[in-house]
């Protein structure tokens, strides 16, 4: 790094440092206004809440108070100037939010399953060389905390220092595969929608010998309203303003929820399904804004095939499953990039996989197979994503195979 670029990125930490300590206060209490406002209902105590008849009852509310603290940090950093960004080997963005995030879901789950299995997307190495990157991260999760201490006490794990932080963050390094519980972690799913100031989600999922059983993503900035439309554009400007901010969570068997994000007592969930349209062409397609993530091309090639003319919606993140499974889109297909060899991982989709099939939707590769978390951290067995309501999908899966030739 040269003297001007290291001064550049020391002056813009010491800015972040002085954001985060003056902006915290008014943030938690904008927060606090907004749940007052928007989020009428409150259970007494997650353990009392609807959580308790599933049969991964400790596993679900800890997932949700989890996603829930580490949201309350992402936002933190979401709102600052300066996020902190790194650019990682394979040339995508990291930020002092999904580090931080990270560290406070691993905490949390290692206390209560300390013999659980974590793969997690971020890894230490850059921080341990940056120690102005580590405090920072360091004074966001020591700072973080539910407005609820009983819901702090169930999450429990609190770090003790910044070096204990780094060792935490590691401890995702499980090589996942299809024996004993396995959770996966996304801290910042869509960093770059993120960066740019669009959806983004943190995400979490119990593997249990290979299957999906437990789904959680906090969608800062989807609305609260499951009925509300999509919205268009191509994901800017999206903001977790007053009715932002949604949790959704499923239990394998056990049907999928929504409810507001808030900051500390879990909410009253609501149950959501896919919306029940029987033809394609009535429907609303999601897909990614980042178009080397997914083609967009073939994409629109299918949308007209399948005679569907409302536009699509780009969004970045599993927001698009959380969408798709509260009917507020129809179709999330993530298609493979014409000479492109990207292999999807298991953090960009057990829970949203989840959510969506217990939302009453189907979710296969572009060959028609359920994804496989069973392979490590990559979904090695599968190529692409096609979700959609279970009364279109193989309607939607033929479209796909048609324009891509799919043997
Ligand atoms: N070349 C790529 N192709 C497909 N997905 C990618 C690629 N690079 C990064 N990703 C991941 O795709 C996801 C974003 O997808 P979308 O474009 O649908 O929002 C993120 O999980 C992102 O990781 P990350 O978690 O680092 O943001
Ligand atoms: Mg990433
Ligand atoms: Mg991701
Ligand atoms: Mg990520």
């Amino acid at each position: 790094m040269s003297f001007h670029t290291r001064f550049a990125f020391r002056f813009s930490t010491v800015i972040i440092v002085i954001l985060a300590a003056t902006s915290a206060p008014s943030v938690f209490h904008r927060l606090a206004s907004i749940s007052r406002q928007v989020l009428p209902s409150t259970v007494k105590h997650p353990s009392q809440s609807s959580t308790m008849s599933s049969s991964y009852p400790k596993e679900l509310e800890v997932a949700l108070l989890a996603v829930q603290r580490a949201s309350i940090l992402t936002k933190q950093v979401f709102h600052a100037k300066s996020k902190g960004t790194l650019t990682k080997s394979d040339a995508s963005p990291v930020t002092i939010g999904d580090y931080g995030a990270q560290a406070l879901i691993i905490s949390a789950l290692k206390h209560n399953f300390p013999s659980d299995e974590i793969v997690a997307e971020e890894e230490s190495t850059d921080l341990q060389q940056d120690a102005a990157l580590k405090d920072l991260v360091w004074n966001l999760v020591k700072e973080t905390k539910l407005d609820d201490p009983s819901a702090e006490t169930t999450l429990g794990g609190s770090i003790t220092d910044a070096e204990s932080m780094l060792n935490i963050i590691d401890q995702g390094n499980s090589k996942g595969g299809g024996k004993g519980r396995i959770w996966t972690i996304d801290p910042i799913d869509g960093t770059k929608g993120f960066l740019r100031g669009g959806q983004y989600a943190v995400c979490v999922a119990l593997i249990v010998d290979g299957d999906v059983k437990v789904g959680v993503l906090g969608c800062p900035n989807l609305p609260v309203d499951d009925s509300a439309p999509l919205e268009g554009g191509i994901g800017e400007n999206q903001s977790d303003a007053e009715g932002k901010g949604a949790l959704a969570s499923a239990v394998k068997g056990e049907g999928s929820q929504s409810r507001p994000l808030g900051t500390g007592k879990l909410q009253t969930p609501r149950k959501i399904s896919v919306q029940s349209i029987s033809t394609p062409s009535e429907a609303a397609f999601c897909e990614s804004v980042e178009a080397n993530h997914s083609s967009h091309g073939d994409n629109a090639k299918i949308a007209k095939k399948l005679d569907i003319t409302k536009p699509s919606v780009r969004m970045d993140s599993q927001a698009k499953y959380f969408s798709v499974a509260r009917g507020a889109g129809d179709i999330y297909l993530r298609l493979p990039v014409r000479g492109g060899n990207y292999i999807e991982k298991i953090w960009d989709h057990a829970a949203g996989d989840l959510i969506t099939r217990e939302s009453g939707g189907t979710v296969t590769d572009i060959r028609g197979k359920s994804l496989d978390f069973s392979q490590g951290p990559l979904l090695t067995g599968n190529t692409g994503v096609v979700a959609a309501g279970s009364a279109i999908h193989a309607q939607v899966l033929k479209v796909v195979q048609e324009v891509l030739s799919v043997e």
